[in-house]
């Protein structure tokens, strides 16, 4: 009989990890118990402390909890909520014995998108581990993985939906415009505005400017001090311009009285200041894309920027005039990356080019991969993915456009001081998906192709319900990928989308950015396609 030791990474912020433990303590006695079935015990290596949970809530508490972990003992990673990678990162680094890491497959929390995040993480630091999800943990799949890793502390998962992306199979028009904007970044060079690098723990977000600077891009690194104190700056009748812009294009605001738990317009007033501030701050310094980190240091002192992130993603969008009077980059969203997430930041710029480029819509943004489940209306019967984000989701994607879409308060767990959310459901349509990630020292670039599929009313809402109600979802549909193909492969929470006018369109679009990714140095792999 073996020991194996559990360790749980969780949230900075204690009104997460205590209001989510329930969750996580359930998944814990189910998988110790599955452990035991076969031989084993599960030990937690570190207390349910007195505050009312059992996660590892810092950086410094993970190195803690590792420095009493015996080196070569096996340890599973469980995660039933959102959690910061780099609590358990130091100690994972040096760890000797095989690591496996877990999820419960439920929307209810974002546990699936911190072990995703995990996974990209430790695929940066070039740590091995092993990994898998189950709702049950009952299932032949959970089972046989789980007996393959104490057996031999490894698990082999079929990856052969992927396949490496050839540029000689690209026509001529399209390699020509891979080649032509691959220069131009090269020549005119690219910035990303980089408000506070590294958010809640996302080390696999980063990308080292020496990776960058091959390819022309680099970053600005800004400071969310300098974007509050521009956000103080703008006069509220300009915040109520754009307000009332928003407003006129029939976007609904859904308010209450008490800002603790509901959206006042004051939030959204705030929200618009930050979004004439961030246009303003990306003009001054020449970026073509921002990522504002947002969730630590900023939530503290503003509303959240997700409404401001939806915003700037749009081309259609209230215009922002300059000290001249000029409009800035009129008609043209400015590329945000929610989270500061720099992969998905530099794959938004390409695509933004591309899509212009090409006459397809630009609009992009990324999503979690939150959660998935077969549609209970019946009304399809493939596996359906949930890809929900809490901000940045431009209004183009949603059925309706801006008329179509929804403010809530965010979840007062998370942000203190609320901020409204851009929801609203993907329209259907034909969608490229991507995902740019650092393994090996060099960026790699997994793209595939899908559709945002309509479902049902009831199914939306029943999906909203069953993850973050506040937030934005497109149900989407991956082409040849199977749900734990896709899981076991991806190496990031984000996953990036965009959408193409047919199907054509769209797998000419996609050849294209893997062209492009391919010219400037990546390694492109083609999964599902
Ligand atoms: C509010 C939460 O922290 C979310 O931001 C989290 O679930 C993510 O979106 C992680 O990508």
């Amino acid at each position: 009989m073996t020991e194996i030791m559990l360790v749980a990474s969780g949230d900075l912020r204690e009104s997460a990890n205590t209001k989510c433990w329930p969750t996580q303590k359930a998944m814990e006695d189910k998988l110790a118990a599955v452990v035991a079935e076969m031989g084993h015990t599960l030990k937690r290596a570190h207390p349910v402390k007195p505050e009312g949970h059992g996660f590892i809530a810092t950086q410094r508490e993970g190195m803690d909890v590792f420095r009493t972990i015996e080196p070569h003992a096996p340890i599973i990673v469980a995660e039933a909520v959102w959690q910061y990678s780099h609590h358990v990162l130091p100690g994972l680094s040096s760890h000797k014995g095989p690591i496996l890491t877990v999820a419960n497959w439920s929307g209810q929390w974002p546990g699936l998108v911190g072990l995703l995040n995990l996974n990209g993480s430790l695929t940066k630091a070039g740590i091995a581990y092993s990994s898998l999800w189950s709702e049950s943990f009952e299932d032949d799949f959970f089972r046989s993985g789980l007996k393959s890793w104490l057996e031999s502390g490894t698990i082999a998962h079929d990856e052969s939906h992927v396949r490496p992306f050839d540029a000689t199979a690209v026509p001529a028009e399209l390699a020509g415009l891979a080649d032509d904007i691959a220069a131009d970044m090269a020549g005119n060079k690219v910035i990303m505005g980089v408000f506070d690098e590294g958010c809640m723990g996302m080390y696999n977000a980063i990308i080292p400017d020496e990776m960058l600077m091959p390819i022309g891009v680099f970053k600005e690194r800004l400071s969310q001090s300098a974007l509050y104190h521009a956000t103080k700056q703008v006069p509220e009748e300009e915040a109520r311009a754009a307000y009332q812009w928003m407003l006129d294009k029939g976007m609904t605001f859904h308010f209450g009285s008490d800002p603790k738990e509901e959206l006042t317009e004051d939030q959204v007033i705030d929200q618009c200041r930050m979004y004439i501030a961030a246009v303003r701050l990306a003009d001054f310094f020449g970026c073509e894309a921002i990522g504002i980190q947002y969730q630590q240091g900023l939530k503290d002192l503003l509303p959240a920027s997700d409404l401001v992130e939806g915003m700037l993603n749009n081309d259609d969008r209230p215009p922002v005039a300059r000290a001249d009077g000029s409009i800035i980059r009129e008609g043209q969203a400015i590329v945000h990356f929610n989270e500061v997430d720099e992969c998905a930041g530099l794959d938004a710029v390409l695509t933004n080019r591309l899509h212009r480029a090409l006459g397809q819509p630009v609009e992009t943004t990324l999503h979690d991969l939150r959660w998935g489940d077969a549609d209970k209306s019946g009304s399809r019967d493939d596996f359906v993915w949930v890809f929900e984000i809490s901000g940045a989701v431009p209004p183009a994607h949603h059925e309706g456009g801006w008329a179509g879409s929804e403010s809530y308060r965010q979840p007062s767990m998370f942000f203190p001081f609320g901020g409204g959310t851009l929801k609203g459901y993907a329209r259907p349509g034909e969608i490229v998906w991507s995902r740019i990630f650092v393994k090996d020292g060099a960026l790699h670039m997994d793209i595939g192709r899908g559709q945002a599929v309509k479902l049902p009313a009831e199914e939306c809402e029943r999906r909203s319900r069953a993850t973050d109600y506040p937030w934005p979802i497109m149900n989407a549909v991956l082409t040849g990928v199977s749900r734990d193909q896709m899981m076991a492969r991806h190496k990031a929470n984000h996953i990036q989308v965009v959408y193409a006018l047919s199907a054509e369109d769209a797998d000419k679009a996609m050849m294209a950015k893997a062209a492009l990714a391919a010219k400037m140095g990546m390694t492109v792999s083609l999964c599902g396609v």
